[in-house]
């Protein structure tokens, strides 16, 4: 198992580079309104117990590029270098999602359909989804497949959402949602979960336009 301290550079370099590319799209779309959104990969050997991730430094406007962007964490969310930077102020999610999932990279992003998704459904507690060919973007290739994306509530006190994560993951959806806050997607390495969030951002408009036109 690679301890902190065995972690290569080379690696951490390239989780670095990863992320800021990744960073880069997802700003060209708009998803990252007024500093808001966070993106993080792991980087190294993984048990439960045990684990070290890059994660987006807090408070940066992810449109720019800096020297001073990332970070890595251990699995208490705490800074494993003396760089002085300041982890995603929602690092404890990342945290518990790798934990759970052992997967590979976490993308937060806040848009408006999101937001609009996650208070429609939130008497439900969750965002259901019928039959679109998109379902197949998460590997579930089924006729007229039914998936809930999970929604929790948002709550500024972050270790109080963290806690939560553990009994929101469902089987099969690489995501949960925070109520008028924003959607955590996953995979197991940087090129899922892109292909992840931007499935569920397609659902999501989807989903809202189709409520729409029905009470039309
Ligand atoms: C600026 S509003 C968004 C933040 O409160 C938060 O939800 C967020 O996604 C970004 O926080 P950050 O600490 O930069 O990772
Ligand atoms: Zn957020």
């Amino acid at each position: 198992m690679t301890n902190h301290s065995e972690l290569r550079l080379e690696d951490k370099m390239q989780a670095f580079a990863e992320l800021r590319e990744i960073k880069t799209t997802l700003a060209a779309k708009g998803w990252f309104p007024a500093t808001s959104g966070n993106l993080s990969i792991r980087v190294g050997g993984f048990t439960p117990e045990q684990f070290t991730f890059a994660i987006s430094a807090s408070g940066k406007d992810k449109s720019v590029n800096t020297p001073s962007d990332f970070l890595l964490v251990n699995e208490q969310g705490q800074p494993t270098d003396a760089t002085g930077l300041k982890p995603s102020a929602e690092t404890l999610i990342h945290k518990e999602i790798y934990r759970l999932t052992g997967c590979g990279a976490i993308l937060h992003v806040h848009t408006v359909f999101n937001n609009l998704v996650s208070e429609l459904f939130w008497e439900r507690k969750s965002i259901p989804v019928d039959g679109v060919e998109l379902i197949k973007a998460f590997n579930i290739w089924e006729e007229e497949a039914h998936i809930e994306i999970p929604i929790l509530p948002n709550y500024t006190d972050i270790p109080r959402i963290a806690e939560l994560v553990e009994n929101a993951i469902v089987p099969r959806v690489p995501g949960i949602m925070l109520r008028k806050h924003g959607i955590y997607a996953w995979g197991a390495n940087c090129f899922e979960a892109k292909r992840n969030l931007e499935a569920f951002e397609f659902l999501f408009e989807y989903v809202y336009r189709l409520q729409l036109l029905n009470k039309s």
